[in-house]
């Protein structure tokens, strides 16, 4: 992996342009990412969140602008290439094969990585079994270190909704990525995990230094996660920065989160005091 010093941008997005038909759903949007770091992406229903995520893992292709990450061009790169290079992402809609094991889910993963490109296909079983072994081992390792391995033997669709969220999340972990594009992982999450799960989010980035990029209508967790926020509003950028400035300015959330939004932010900071999860 190329060292990068701690504050260059992982990811860089010049003047990205999205257009559906008539509709500019993204207008000449720029952000920088730092490796390290992890950055909330919000605003309003259609503001165009998901839309620059699908941009990035190569879903989508723009009408205009570039994407670099870690110093390369994104752009003209399949998702398969982007996945390649260490960009990850977890779905709304968890991807979990609900019958199988924990740890076979993290397998699947490996073996979907290790066999693109290649085999995809043509082999049933794809790996040999040094390599079988050697990814179980990894997968194993993996959930020790983010403390799911009590979870490996169960059956994913029979953990409670949170816990699932955690293992998406996990999935795409244990493939090492530089950076993990997370869509909603708040949603769904009952509001007394959501605190669980800002924590365990914010210590593995600790501990992996993963670059988490995330999406997020759930203000309490990316109060609680994120190093910098981008408010985004049909498709352009209306505010950047911290979190606690960002989301506690009331012109910005009346406007742009809505005035409901707006009034239950404030009454939760002013009930809960700090709002950032230390360690
Ligand atoms: N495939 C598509 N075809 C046409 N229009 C689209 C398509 N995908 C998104 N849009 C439109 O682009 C705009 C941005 O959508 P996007 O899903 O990126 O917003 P979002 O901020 O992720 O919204 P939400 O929070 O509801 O998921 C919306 O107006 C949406 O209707």
């Amino acid at each position: 992996m190329t060292e990068v010093a701690p504050t260059s941008p992982l990811l860089e997005i010049h003047n990205l342009t999205v257009r559906f038909g008539g509709l500019t759903a993204i207008n000449e949007l720029r952000l920088q990412i730092t490796e390290g770091e992890i950055f909330a992406l919000v605003g309003p229903n259609g503001a165009g969140k998901t839309t620059v995520l699908n941009c990035i893992s190569g879903l989508i292709k723009p009408a205009a602008g570039r994407i670099q990450f870690a110093g390369q061009e994104l752009l003209s790169l399949s998702a398969h290439k982007r996945a390649a290079l260490g960009i990850g992402r977890t779905f709304q809609q968890l991807q979990l094969f609900d019958s199988m094991t924990v740890l076979d889910n993290l397998l699947t993963a490996q073996h979907t990585r290790l066999r693109a490109g290649i085999l995809s296909g043509i082999l049933p079983f794809g790996l040999s079994k040094r390599e079988d072994a050697s990814a179980r081992q990894h997968a194993m390792e993996t959930l020790e270190l983010l403390g799911l391995d009590s979870y490996a033997q169960r059956s994913a669709g029979s953990l409670p909704f949170g816990v699932q969220k955690l293992i998406g999340v996990a999935r795409a972990l244990v493939l090492q990525p530089r950076l993990v594009l997370l869509d909603e992982p708040a949603a769904g999450v009952p509001p007394q995990e959501v605190q669980e799960l800002a924590t365990r989010l914010r210590f593995w980035q600790k501990e992996l230094g993963t670059t988490l990029l995330l999406i997020e209508h759930n203000m309490r967790l990316v109060q609680a996660v994120a190093d910098r926020v981008c408010v985004l509003d049909y498709g352009s950028k209306l505010a950047e920065g911290e979190p606690r400035t960002v989301l506690s300015d009331p012109a910005v959330l009346e406007a742009y989160l809505g005035r409901a939004a707006s009034k239950k932010i404030q009454q939760e900071q002013t009930s809960q005091g700090a709002s950032h999860v230390e360690g």
